[in-house]
């Protein structure tokens, strides 16, 4: 399996839903870079399972870093994390291992792994994974914040209940940040008493539904990205989909530009005390133009299907026997992924600007910036 992201950051996720651990590793991190376990663990809490929308799996999802730091600070090597698996209930998996769930993985798992892949909770497959992902992009979110640059989601929409948009332009940060802290994360009152009853009246009808999550990325410089394989688009979307259960990726107005006319498209520039001296005045693109940033936010949405693992009776077929058959599937499953998938867009989109940002300026300065021995060497563990 390969469950590396990135080029210049590279994460690599690894671990199984029912094993001991799960965990990542990231190199390319840059050193110097204080990083509070505290904000980690809260921006962890908000993926973890739990609570009468989620799955009933409990996960404290504690991050134990391993390596890669020295007293809080990152020192340039590797960084190695794990998060232990805790509440496995694996005999939930003995009818799966025969009766393939449909729309999970299971059964093209059983073929290409020829069934030696890790069926319980969904091995490697499992939207538990999505635990270190949201480790390694909650680290790359404290390098970027202090830099400017905020990452904000929320679910757009239940089933047909839905949010406001966000306003393509960028959006309040202190009141995004108030909106966003409620019991669900979406932007208005309304939107979250509405998608509440849907996810309760799919969980009551032993159903599932699925969401859209919209993430904004303010305070990106002009310049990340480039053509063809190196869009900026292309990366982000490449992180979005390894999510579990994420079935569609749009920027700006995305498939809805498709049935517009250049001249309601196009995005004008216009003359900008701030860097780089020009932005667009709209943002139907979603902040990227030839798989370039263009300083303003980007803006993107990705669908959630939803939960395939529901407890009302489903065609599958018994791999023994040979023969069509029926499951309700019996165990602890989320409602709705889109609800805790909402960070983890923000930790992919945080993994894919810190991946680009690293890359290098295109055009090399003239003067190359040489750097000297620092007046105070540290010693640590003394
Ligand atoms: C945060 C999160 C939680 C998930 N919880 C469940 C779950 O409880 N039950 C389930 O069947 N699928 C769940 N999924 C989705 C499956 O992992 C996913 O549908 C499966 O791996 C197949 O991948 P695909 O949908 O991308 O084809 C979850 C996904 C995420 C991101
Ligand atoms: C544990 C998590 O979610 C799990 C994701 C998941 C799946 O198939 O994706 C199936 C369930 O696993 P289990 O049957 O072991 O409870 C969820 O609980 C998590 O996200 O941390």
């Amino acid at each position: 399996m390969n469950t590396t992201f990135g080029e210049n950051l590279r994460t690599t996720v690894f671990g199984q839903s029912h094993a001991d651990a799960i965990g990542c590793t990231i190199e390319g991190l840059p050193a110097g870079e204080s990083i509070s376990v505290d904000a980690l663990q809260a921006f962890m809490a908000r993926r973890a399972p739990g609570g009468r929308l989620a799955t009933q799996r409990k996960e404290p999802d504690t991050p134990e870093i391993l390596c890669g730091m020295v007293e809080g600070v990152t020192c340039g090597a590797p960084l190695a994390a794990i998060i232990r698996n805790t509440n496995q209930r694996s005999q939930d998996y003995k009818a799966i291992a025969d009766l393939p769930r449909p729309s999970h993985a299971d059964l093209p798992a059983e073929v290409k792994y020829q069934g030696h892949q890790d069926v319980r909770g969904g091995g490697a497959f499992s939207g538990r994974l999505t635990a270190p992902i949201t480790l390694a992009g909650g680290i790359a979110l404290q390098i970027l914040e202090r830099r400017g640059i905020r990452i904000s989601a929320h679910l757009l929409s239940v089933g047909t209940a839905e949010d406001r948009p966000m306003n393509p332009m960028g959006e309040n940060p202190e009141d995004l940040q108030k909106r966003l802290s409620r019991g669900l994360p979406v932007l208005t009152d309304d939107a979250e008493a509405r998608m509440t009853e849907a996810i309760l009246a799919a969980r009551k009808a032993g159903d599932s539904i699925g969401a859209v999550i919209e993430c904004m990325i303010e305070g990106l410089p002009c310049g990340l990205g480039g053509p063809l394989f190196e869009g900026f688009d292309g990366k982000l979307a490449f992180g979005l989909f390894g999510i579990p259960g994420v079935k569609g990726v749009e920027f700006g107005r995305g498939f809805e530009a498709s049935r517009m006319k250049g001249s309601e498209n196009n995005d004008p520039w216009e003359i900008s005390p701030d860097a780089p001296g020009a932005k667009p005045r709209t943002n139907n693109a979603g902040g990227i133009a030839g798989g370039i940033t263009t300083a303003a936010p980007v803006v993107f949405r990705i669908a959630m299907k939803p939960t395939p693992s529901i407890a009302l009776a489903q065609e599958t077929i018994s791999i023994s026997r040979r023969e069509n058959a029926e499951l309700g599937v019996r165990g602890r499953h989320d409602p709705c992924i889109g609800v805790r998938a909402v960070p983890v867009a923000e930790a992919v989109a945080a993994l894919a600007v810190l991946d680009s940002l690293l890359s290098g300026p295109a055009v090399l300065p003239q003067t190359l910036e040489r750097p000297s021995i620092p007046t105070l060497g540290k010693i640590s563990n003394e």
